[in-house]
């Protein structure tokens, strides 16, 4: 029997077809071999952008969370420093939109968008544990990290103009932010009753079949 110290790690071996699903998607692996077509690429630009604004006041819910829940006061320095890359990240959306001549006020959301956008509304909710959220975000945040960073590993053919993208999430920097996430996540998981470690462990997999959905509609397929 495995210990409770590393409770991420036990899922991901448990789900791993489902977490390779969402970190080694189609819409991934033709950024990497460079067959992405543009109005798939545009298209996940102006969703994402969707997204991460409803994003924030998601990440809003985890800080003040952790200010109520935490034991360890780091745990807030972590989520707000993620809060403040968002900010940078905004500012990135509307720029590298304006790049692609996307006109972002003007985008209607998709199906998979919203219902991924009503689901982080449902885990906002003061009902929702600290330890469920945070692993829930630990999981968000890590599907962008292994995607982007795997279009940038040596071998990859990511064209010229896509690699900023994928250095936004993909670089070493962002992957040790995911990490630190990851840690924090295991160390509250590992004093959680079983019961709330079946709800952290549902509410992965609900993130890692959004990821999927929202990979599927970036590429057009719904
Ligand atoms: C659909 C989706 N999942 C995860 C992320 C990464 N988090 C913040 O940027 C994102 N931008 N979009």
């Amino acid at each position: 029997m495995e210990g409770k110290s590393d409770m991420i790690a036990t899922w991901l071996k448990k789900h791993s077809l489902i977490y390779t699903g969402a970190t080694r998607h189609p819409f991934i692996l033709d950024i990497r071999d460079g067959s992405i077509d543009l109005s798939s690429f545009k298209r996940w630009l102006a969703q994402d952008y969707i997204f991460v604004r409803a994003f924030v006041p998601f990440v809003a819910s985890i800080l003040l969370k952790a200010w109520k829940e935490s034991d360890d006061s780091s745990d807030m320095d972590l989520i707000l420093s993620g809060m403040a890359a968002l900010n940078d990240e905004i500012a990135w959306f509307k720029s590298e939109a304006s790049k692609w001549g996307v006109a972002l006020h003007s985008v209607v959301p998709h199906k998979a968008n919203l219902d991924y956008c009503r689901f982080l509304e449902s885990l906002m909710s003061p009902d929702i544990e600290y330890t469920v959220a945070i692993t829930a975000f630990w999981a968000i945040e890590a599907v962008y990290q292994e995607s982007f960073a795997h279009c940038l590993e040596d071998g990859s053919r990511t064209p010229e103009e896509l690699k900023e993208t994928c250095q936004r999430w993909g670089n070493t920097g962002f992957g040790q932010y995911c990490r630190s996430l990851r840690n924090i996540a295991n160390r509250h998981l590992e004093k959680a009753s079983d019961h709330m470690l079946s709800k952290a462990e549902v509410i992965l997999i609900r993130v890692l079949e959004h990821e999927v959905e929202f990979w599927n509609m970036s590429r057009g397929e719904i």
